[in-house]
């Protein structure tokens, strides 16, 4: 596989903010940019300019910040959505057309011809405006091959730099998507970006897959968000090139939490406990036989370091802890216990945990201790 660097193009503000229930006013849209560009996202997609309003307005502000990453606008097949863009102070598109038959029907009348004239119309306007184009295929997973390849290839033709693969209602595998990745990289000189969305728990396995295939930019969101069950998130697409295809992408990992907060409170909605990478759980050791592991070694249980995400690693006491764990927490608050005293602790700290449904805290631990 090619180790190049990998491109991020993050659509938290575009994709991300579809999901149902969130909505992000001008200064959360602005702050979730300035951060995402001080970790080192190379490119961002802001929103749709078309709109209007205060949504044109933050990208507009956006635009006015002078960031380092790139920005693009997202856009139907139409002038005026890419009119809307340029007069955001956009140079960057994206142009979006279906090319599945189920969203040709929806939107374009059945007629594959009407995708490929509003394309090449579209192309046409905003290149003789100097921008810079990226096309995305909708739905390019349930699209016949052929004609895929013959809107890709358009598009590469007409001036687009870039073609979206987009598996818009998340139904590939991994194999799948290699194959049909796989194909386009094998036809086109253009960069293929991978859009994926997570309806089957494939979102990531699908993003990794494109890029062994050699998909080299990649769509993703902060915490997952996205329409219905969400796109690949950017912490894990960003830690799994790392560490599982050692792939670089120059983002600052040290500061992927600190973007999930931001994030999630921008949404209103909590970052599950074990959610990958950016969860409270993901290196919290409760259990005996893993704290016992931990305790000795930390990679018997944790697949790199708590650090690099910026998380700390947590040891809690609670229902499935064993002796180990608990001794040594206590011998932190200078405690030593004899093997029954521990068992009776033990016990004890069980039944709390069922009685709370909860790990306990240091105060309950120690006041389970008995005096001597
Ligand atoms: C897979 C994706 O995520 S695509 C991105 C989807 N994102 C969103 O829809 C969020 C933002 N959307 C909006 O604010 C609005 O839908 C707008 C401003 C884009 C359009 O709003 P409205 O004019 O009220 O139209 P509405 O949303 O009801 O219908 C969509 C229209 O776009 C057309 N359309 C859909 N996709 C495309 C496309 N790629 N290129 C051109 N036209 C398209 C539909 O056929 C329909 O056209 P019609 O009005 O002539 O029947
Ligand atoms: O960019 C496109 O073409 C569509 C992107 C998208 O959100 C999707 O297909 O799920």
């Amino acid at each position: 596989m090619n180790k190049q660097a990998i491109h991020i193009n993050d659509t938290t503000l575009r994709d991300g903010e579809q999901a149902a229930g969130i909505a992000f006013n001008v200064e959360e849209k602005i702050a979730i940019a300035s951060l995402l560009d001080s970790i080192g996202v190379h490119e961002l997609e802001v929103g749709i300019p078309a709109m209007g309003h205060e949504e044109a307005e933050s990208i507009q502000r956006i635009a006015n910040l002078g960031l380092n990453a790139k920005l693009l606008g997202w856009n139907r097949a139409n002038l005026s959505d890419i009119q809307a863009s340029i007069n955001c102070g956009l140079d960057r598109v994206h142009v979006s057309v279906p090319v599945s038959d189920i969203q040709i029907a929806a939107k374009f009348k059945g007629q594959r011809q009407l995708v490929l004239d509003k394309l090449r119309d579209a192309i046409n306007f905003a290149c003789d405006r100097g921008l810079s184009v990226s096309v995305g295929g909708e739905d390019s997973s349930r699209a016949d091959e052929s004609f895929l390849l013959e809107v890709a290839q358009s598009a590469q033709e007409w001036g687009a730099f870039r073609f979206r693969f987009c598996d818009t209602v998340g139904v590939l595998d991994p194999t799948t998507t290699y194959k049909k990745v796989s194909y386009l990289v094998s036809h086109l000189s253009i960069v293929i970006e991978m859009h994926t969305h997570d309806d089957f728990g494939m979102a990531l396995a699908n993003t990794l897959a494109g890029v062994k295939a050699g998909a080299i930019s990649v769509n993703t969101t902060v915490n997952g968000i996205g329409e219905r069950a969400g796109n690949a998130p950017l912490e894990e697409v960003v830690m799994g090139l790392k560490y599982l295809y050692d792939i670089p992408t120059g983002i600052d990992t040290k500061r992927l939490v600190e973007v999930s907060k931001l994030v999630s409170k921008a949404t209103n909605f909590p970052v599950l406990p074990w959610k990958a990478i950016v969860g409270e759980n993901t290196f919290a050791h409760e259990s005996g036989i893993h704290a016992h592991g931990v305790l000795q070694n930390p990679i018997t249980y944790e697949p790199f370091a708590p650090e690099d995400v910026g998380w700390e690693r947590r040891l809690v006491v609670g229902k499935h802890s064993g002796r180990h764990l608990l001794l040594s927490v206590l011998q932190q608050h200078g405690i030593t216990l004899g093997q029954a005293e521990i068992q009776s602790v033990l016990d004890a700290v069980r039944h709390q945990s069922v009685k709370t449904k909860r790990s306990l805290t240091v105060e309950e631990l120690l006041s389970l201790v008995p005096q001597s």
